[in-house]
């Protein structure tokens, strides 16, 4: 899954594809996943900015980070170079050709420097933001239809019965709407962001009985707020149908259910990510029945999170793909 989002997202942001970079599949699934382990851990410097970069030398947090950040920024002055030793095709111009020219046209910002740095950090956002994302999300969705047979069969035979031959399209999606209510259902349960980007408080105000001051960091738990027995029935319960006739939708108007954020930092590639991650699962859901690997039941598929920025599935997901002939 990681490969197929990875080549998606370099393709569309970077006009390049991983498999050309110097790293196979694994060394490249490894780096990211790397760097959002190391990035969503808590830093002591963030808790006690005077003494806390003591503990995390002392635990190697500090190292792991550096490690981290020279294997990412190798690789983008990669991206970089390839794309300053080549003449972009009119109107196939990426966002690094785009990045670039604001470089060196640092007029168009006025006041703002554009430097190297900036370039590299925009690529780091889309580059850690889109690919882990999109492969967490279809994981879960496949371990949850694993788990629950009957949701399995009620979206295949949706695709099967929509889509009277060869793959799903773009253009078919929009007629699946239990394969978009399995999705919804698989972010609420799973948002692969479990925290929003941090926040801080712009004034002073009163939360339940915690007084909130300004400039406070306010880190918000979606993970926490999906499963919450207040808004939502049977909320461990993957049940897909509890979107049907309902207006929740995932685009940050609806604050019980936040999967891309809200406000200002929304997650910007929320379309791309719905589109990527509709097509990829309709269509393994269309060309496979998944079967359990030898004497597994569905109740022994483990379901537990790894720590991190992201919500990785904690052990693979193990299922065998049968071909599906149509009848
Ligand atoms: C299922 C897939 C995805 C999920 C669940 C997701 C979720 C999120 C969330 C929750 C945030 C933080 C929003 C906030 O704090 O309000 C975010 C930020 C972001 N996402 Fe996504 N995302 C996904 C896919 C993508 C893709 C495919 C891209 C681009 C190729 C992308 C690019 C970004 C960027 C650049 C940010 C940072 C925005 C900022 O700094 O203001 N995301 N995403």
């Amino acid at each position: 899954m990681s490969t197929l989002m990875a080549s998606v997202t370099l393709r569309t942001a970077f006009g390049k594809s991983f498999r050309g970079c110097g790293l196979d599949n694994d060394m490249f699934e490894d780096m990211i996943h790397r760097a959002t382990v190391v990035l969503g851990n808590f830093t002591a410097s963030d808790l006690f900015p005077y003494v806390g970069w003591i503990v995390d030398r002392l635990t190697g947090l500090h190292a792991r980070l550096e490690r981290s950040f020279h294997e990412l920024d190798d690789f983008f002055q990669r991206v970089i170079d390839e794309h300053l030793n080549r003449t972009p095709q009119e109107g196939k111009r990426d966002i690094v050709d785009f990045l670039l020219s604001i470089e060196k046209g640092q007029s168009e910002f006025g006041e703002v420097q554009c430097t190297r740095d900036c370039t590299k950090a925009v690529l780091m956002d889309i580059f850690l933001a889109g690919v882990d994302t999109g492969a967490i999300t279809l994981t879960w969705a496949m371990a949850e239809l694993a788990r629950n047979p009957r949701v399995m069969k009620k979206v295949q035979d949706e695709i099967r019965s929509c889509l009277k031959k060869g793959k799903v399209a773009e253009d078919d999606i929009h007629q699946l709407q239990y394969l978009r209510m399995v999705v919804k259902e698989t972010l609420r349960l799973h948002p692969a962001v479990p925290l929003l980007l941090p926040r801080a408080s712009m004034s002073q105000f009163k939360l339940d009985n915690y007084e909130v001051y300004p400039k406070q960091l306010i880190q918000v738990n979606v993970w926490a707020i999906g499963r919450d027995p207040n808004y939502w029935r049977n909320p461990e319960e993957f049940f897909p149908e509890r979107f049907s006739d309902s207006s929740i939708d995932y685009k940050g108007q609806h604050f019980e259910f936040l999967p891309f954020g809200a406000g200002r930092r929304r997650c910007p590639g929320m379309y791309m990510a719905m589109s990527m991650v509709e097509l990829t699962l309709a269509n393994l859901l269309n060309c496979f029945a998944w079967e359990l690997p030898n004497g597994m039941k569905e109740t022994d598929i483990d379901m537990e999170e790894a720590d991190g920025l992201t919500t990785y599935k904690k052990s693979a997901l193990k299922l065998v793909p049968v071909t599906y002939k149509r009848p």
